[in-house]
């Protein structure tokens, strides 16, 4: 198995600093080599010269004396000083063929990442494959259409993208490809010909015509059959072959008539109870909820988004009289709030670079099965860090501790998880509580009764943090926290809290999360008067 170097942006990171490094050293090699080569040859070149003279009696023929030891006195030294070169040369040798021991490298499993990450950002961030292929990563986010620069693909590897898309069960997404691949081979046969150039390529517009027949072929029937979007599969709203399309009935379109746009807060829990709904349909609203606020929709009525504001905050506590925080409400019920400037840029800094040498693959207890056993899937490497470890983390604690009434410190919680998204890094919804349905638990400190996590680096685009059934969406800011409760005051889980990491398009993203637990809260906190009654907002 490989490394998932594509699941860690810091460590590809890493790979492109080593290998401009690695080829520099090559292009030393090969500088060398062709020296003491063009040495060597000049020294046969002159040997053959005098050889050929030469016969049994013949160095007593002066001339050719003359040359013998011409050539051997001139020559050698040549050939000394070209040989010394040779210590260099296996000391390059020697520290290039350590590479594959030393350090972590991508193989095929990570090509096979990036072709499913590319798929993913095209199916939520509906990336136009044909301007994709000429360089153009136009995309919808924050409802809008956004184009920046990207590197053209070619015809191959539009082909081999399209192919994974279509093997992975995203057959819009697939089709596409292969058309932007067509389309580029057809552009560049005209060109090939004119050059007279033999066409290399595997994929001709022929070939990718007779797969591109088929893939539409089995995305109509899907499209028909299974609708539009599962856990499992995507196609395009509508089918893609001629001639069906008459007398297709497309479900989405039922099901859209039927059903409110968006189905979050109360009405998500009362759908709760309907076991039927929550086994058949719940997964793919949330799934398509999730995606559209990845694209940048807020879900939510105006007369809910009325009610939100930013205000400076001291979480009553004295020490924060001094420097409140600014503080955004992202939404009352579930309580959740976006604390700026909650750690310094040289704080976050040195946490990431402490860190960047230590990711690993996350070892997640609910990888393979959640809830209603939904996949866990997460693009990320990460690595638990302690305040002992990286003493400026204290200070981060106490405002957290400060602001939100809670103790949080060394002696109460587990250490800081600091974590590096990949290429097209995501984190698919879920509760970040080890109950109700989790196979692990802290015995030590209990539930996960808060989360405060921290954007150490916010991505470029891309990445946000999303809650599908609150409707909300958060964009993440350097150097800001999202804090929000995970169980209601009545202690129960709130599963509202449901939250998923967006894909990245563009940049890195570094996180830290802090999990405030629920045992070390019981000194400091009062019973709940009420264990029926919501209480929307706790300390802060
Ligand atoms: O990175 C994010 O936006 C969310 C991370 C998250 O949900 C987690 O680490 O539990
Ligand atoms: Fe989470």
């Amino acid at each position: 198995s490989g490394h998932a170097l594509h699941s860690s942006t810091e460590q590809m990171q890493q790979l492109q600093r080593s290998e401009v490094s690695m080829v520099n050293n090559i292009r030393m090699l090969v500088t060398d080599i062709d020296r003491l080569n063009n040495v060597l040859k000049g020294y046969i070149d002159s040997w053959e010269e005098v050889s050929e003279l030469l016969e049994e009696e013949s160095v007593s023929d002066p001339s050719l004396a003359y040359k013998l030891l011409k050539h051997v006195s001139e020559g050698w030294p040549k050939v000394d000083s070209a040989l010394m070169t040779h210590t260099h040369i296996s000391d390059i040798m020697d520290h290039l063929s350590k590479r594959a021991d030393e350090e972590l490298l991508p193989n095929s499993d990570d090509v096979m990442g990036a072709s499913e990450a590319l798929i993913k950002l095209s199916l939520i961030y509906r990336v136009n494959a044909t301007a994709l292929a000429q360089g153009h990563l136009q995309t919808e986010q924050d409802s809008h259409t956004h184009i920046s620069n990207t590197l053209p693909l070619s015809v191959s590897e539009l082909a081999s993208i399209g192919l994974v898309g279509i093997n992975k069960g995203h057959l819009g997404i697939g089709v596409e490809f292969l058309q932007a691949a067509r389309t580029q081979a057809v552009a560049q046969q005209g060109l090939k010909q004119q050059k007279s150039l033999r066409n290399e390529d595997t994929y001709t517009p022929q070939k990718l015509d007779g797969l591109i027949k088929t893939a539409v072929r089995v995305h109509d029937h899907v499209l028909e059959l299974r609708g539009e979007r599962s856990l499992t599969h995507s196609t395009a709203s509508r089918p893609l072959g001629t001639g069906v399309s008459g007398k297709l009935k497309i479900s989405s379109d039922i099901q859209a008539k039927d059903s409110p746009d968006s189905i979050i807060g109360t009405h998500y829990l009362q759908l709760h109870t309907n076991e039927t709904w929550m086994l058949k349909e719940k997964d793919i609203v949330e799934i398509k909820q999730t995606e559209k606020l990845c694209r940048g929709e807020d879900l939510r009525p105006i007369r809910e988004l009325s009610t939100l504001f930013c205000q400076y905050m001291t979480g009553n506590h004295p020490w924060l009289l001094l420097a409140p925080f600014k503080v955004e409400v992202i939404s009352r019920q579930p309580y959740i709030t976006v604390i700026y400037d909650l750690i310094t840029a040289s704080e976050a800094e040195s946490l990431w670079n402490y860190t960047a040498e230590g990711l690993h693959t996350p070892n997640h207890p609910m990888m393979k099965k959640n809830e209603n056993s939904t996949k866990i899937d997460w693009s990320l490497k990460n690595q638990w860090v302690n305040e002992s470890d990286q003493p400026q983390l204290k200070q981060v604690t106490q405002r957290i501790e400060a602001l939100a009434n809670v103790r949080a410190g060394q002696q109460h919680s587990r250490p800081y998880m600091v974590a590096n998204y990949g290429l097209g890094g995501a984190y698919t919804p879920h509760m970040d509580t080890f109950g109700p349905f989790g196979i692990t638990q802290d015995r030590l400190y209990g539930e996960r009764l808060a989360t405060a996590m921290i954007y150490l680096q916010a991505p470029k685009s891309g990445g946000n943090t999303v809650f599908p059934w609150v409707g909300a969406g958060i964009r993440p800011v350097n150097f800001a926290g999202v804090l929000w409760w995970n169980l209601l005051d009545s202690h129960e889980y709130d599963f509202l809290t449901k939250h998923a990491a967006c894909p990245i398009l563009r940049g890195t993203k570094w996180i830290a999360n802090k999990w405030i637990s629920y045992k070390p809260q019981w000194p400091g906190r009062n019973c709940p008067k009420d264990a029926a009654k919501r209480i929307t907002q706790p300390n802060i």
